[in-house]
């Protein structure tokens, strides 16, 4: 008995001819993907490695991120509202996965970083196409951010596409008109390139949405639902900027921002801000 050795035997019906066959590495491209880690300090620095890999799974995440977020806005679109819980469900626990990501990041000490920073040369995450597209996903436009991405005619085009389109806030409310709730007419078409800017007249419809949860019970998950999305980006953004803190102090950054400063000021951006206001107006109800 091989178990006696602490081996595993191999049981008669694993593949072990897999020559021409589908298999692990060749479904998940990984030579592709496990050949694209070049750290570019000479000689290599040991911990270059780590920013490498941190940044490519946190795009990875992104990718799943975007792609879910955009099936999230198509299901409110079509008035998929159990559909649209699912998807949200999963985007939260990718956001989640982000944000634990940090504390991998955080074992990289200043001087460390310091010794290998000046090869980013004035590359940033402020040129992250994906970021910004699910920016734009949520809500959060802002048709500044495409000079950056002039170089890149292609990221160019599909970010100018996320602009363009209503986002994730635009259709929920778009739904809400819909299925018959007070929305202004001003938010139900409009010009989709803008950043939702916070408006009153939306308060008495989420007032009544969430003095009366017995009844737009579907209504209220979509607002928790959304209510979660926000929250999860703006722990991401604060965990940023106290990890950027941690490693790099208050120095400029290498995309030619102020630094820390520039990156607390997204702290003040939001999404959904009638959201967290209809609170402030929520009465006792029996
Ligand atoms: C040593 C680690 C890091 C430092 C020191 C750092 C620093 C900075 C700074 C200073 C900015 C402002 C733009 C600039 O001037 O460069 C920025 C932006 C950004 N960084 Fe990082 N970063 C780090 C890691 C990461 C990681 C792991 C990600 C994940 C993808 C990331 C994503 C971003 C994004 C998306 C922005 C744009 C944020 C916005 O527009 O508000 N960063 N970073
Ligand atoms: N902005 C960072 C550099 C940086 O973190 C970075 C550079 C290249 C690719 C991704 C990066 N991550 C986030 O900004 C800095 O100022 O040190």
């Amino acid at each position: 008995m091989s178990i006696d050795r602490n081996e595993r035997p191999l049981e008669a019906g694993i593949h072990t001819d897999l020559s021409g066959r589908m298999t692990y590495g060749g479904y998940l491209q990984l030579d592709r993907l496990l050949s694209a880690q070049h750290p570019l300090s000479n000689p290599p620095h040991h911990d270059e490695m780590l920013f490498i890999v941190q940044h490519q799974v946190a795009e990875l995440w992104m990718k799943l991120l975007g792609h879910e977020l955009t099936a999230a806005v198509e299901h409110l679109r079509n008035d998929r509202v159990w559909q649209f819980g699912k998807v949200a469900a999963r985007c939260k626990r990718v956001q989640e996965q982000l944000t634990a990501m940090w504390a991998v990041l955080e074992t990289l000490t200043p001087s460390e970083y310091m010794q290998f920073r000046d090869v980013l040369g004035p590359s940033s995450g402020f040129q992250s196409l994906q970021y910004r597209s699910i920016e734009f996903l949520m809500g959060n436009k802002n048709a500044a951010m495409l000079r950056v991405f002039e170089y890149d005619p292609d990221a160019h085009a599909r970010l100018r596409a996320a602009l363009d389109a209503p986002s994730l806030y635009d259709e929920f409310l778009r739904y809400l008109a819909r299925w018959g709730h007070a929305v202004p007419a001003s938010h139900v078409e409009r010009d989709w390139t803008r950043a939702h800017v916070h408006d009153p007249a939306l308060l008495p419809v989420f007032e009544r949405i969430y003095e009366n949860t017995d009844i737009y019970w579907r209504e209220y998950a979509l607002c928790e639902d959304l209510v979660d999305l926000e929250t999860q980006f703006q722990i991401w953004r604060f965990r940023h900027l106290r990890t950027v803190m941690r490693i790099i102090g208050f120095k400029r950054g290498t995309g030619g921002s102020s630094g820390a400063g520039f990156l607390r000021q997204a702290l003040d951006l939001t999404f959904f801000p009638e959201l967290f206001d209809v609170r402030s107006v929520i009465g006792p109800t029996r």
